[in-house]
């Protein structure tokens, strides 16, 4: 009936922090890298004693498995015991392979950072927030304080952040590889809020004759030293960008209002003015196709868009929504191309 169907709707999404969590849990345990490193089917008696956990705790393992592998991050085969019986033995899925730590596709850091409480905390004063009339994130509702000041303050929580941003980039090899006609050319390249220069190095790696600088605030690069052809440089990316063949923003105009990103890709322009039409700024973000059937990948994208409004007042863009920033900003022309994953390159043309 509808009204059976709306509960189930209804309770699903409010235990849907269950799931989050579950998996939360799997990262902490580790439990990807011990079937990883088992290095083939594992029963959960192995598993429990790998994970060091105390017996009374294998039947809470079986649950929190039972609900990971109903979602996809494990699943179930049989492997013969000793004794020549069929036992129940779990082996990695493509999701959890995520998890295993030491390669370049693992993402621990990423769910670690993204469910922190300090990621999630904020949700406890939504309605105040909603009630106010100060134009400020649920995070500084919540804190009193813009997120990145918190975590400028704080350096774990800020290198926590730099490892999530750090895996994400890793994966964004997979993206370089399969577009390398975007860098082909260049002799330099500027990574505006490049962080600690996760991208810039793969940059590096796969263009070594590119020379890559990686620009972020003082307290970020200050103490960073590069090579030859790769160096570190703070300023304000609101006051001006050092001036290269090309700009990247790789989630960087997300965390940004309208008026702010246009004041980043006008200092973006500005950088690349001096290439003339062989100047581009490659912006690496989001781009919702309101039209697109695939209803997972969009309920993704509309979730980071509401993050991105409640941590930074920044937003998730549809394709629209480029077109008029990037016109605004007085480039010509642009090309979206979608890269692994949820987000697409976009490169922006004087
Ligand atoms: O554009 C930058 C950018 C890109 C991704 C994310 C950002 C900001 O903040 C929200 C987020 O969900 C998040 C919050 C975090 C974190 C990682 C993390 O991933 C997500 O580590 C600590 O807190």
């Amino acid at each position: 009936s509808e009204l059976y169907h709306a509960q189930i709707h209804l309770y699903k999404h409010v235990y849907n922090f269950v799931s989050s969590m579950a998996l939360k849990s799997a990262m902490e345990l580790g439990i990807a890298d011990a079937i990883h490193n088992h290095g083939k089917p594992m029963t959960l008696p192995e598993l429990s004693s790998s994970l060091k956990l105390h017996p009374s705790k294998v039947n809470i393992l079986y649950r929190f498995l039972r609900l990971l592998t109903h979602n996809g991050f494990f699943a179930k085969t049989t492997v013969k015991s000793n004794e020549g019986e069929e036992e129940t033995a779990y082996v990695l899925t493509p999701s959890s392979k995520l998890l295993v730590s030491g390669k370049s596709t693992c993402l621990s850091s990423l769910v670690k950072g993204a469910l922190h409480p300090s990621s999630l905390d904020m949700w406890g004063v939504s309605k105040k927030w909603f009630h106010e009339d100060k134009e400020q994130t649920l995070f500084e509702c919540a804190t009193g304080e813009n997120y990145w000041d918190f975590l400028n303050k704080d350096s774990d929580s800020l290198s926590m952040f730099q490892d999530a941003m750090a895996a994400d980039s890793r994966l964004f090899k997979l993206a370089i590889q399969e577009n390398k006609h975007v860098f082909e050319g260049l002799e330099s390249l500027v990574d505006v809020a490049g962080g600690t220069g996760g991208v810039a190095k793969l940059i590096h790696e796969a263009f070594p004759h590119i020379k890559c600088t990686v620009f972020d605030q003082p307290q970020v690069v200050g103490n960073l030293t590069g090579n030859e052809n790769l160096n570190f440089v703070g300023g304000d990316m609101f006051k001006s960008v050092p001036s290269a063949d090309a700009v990247l923003l790789k989630w960087v105009l997300h965390d940004w209002n309208d008026e702010l990103s246009l004041k980043i890709l006008k200092n973006s322009k500005e950088a690349i003015s001096h290439k003339g039409k062989d100047g581009k700024v490659i912006i690496i973000d989001i781009s919702i196709d309101e039209n697109s059937d695939d209803r997972g990948l969009t309920e993704l994208q509309l979730e980071y868009d509401v993050v991105m409004l409640t941590m930074f007042l920044g937003k998730e863009r549809t394709k629209k929504e480029w077109e008029k920033l990037i016109y605004d900003a007085g480039f010509s022309r642009y090309k979206i191309t979608p890269i692994c994953g949820f987000k697409s390159l976009i490169e922006v043309y004087p």
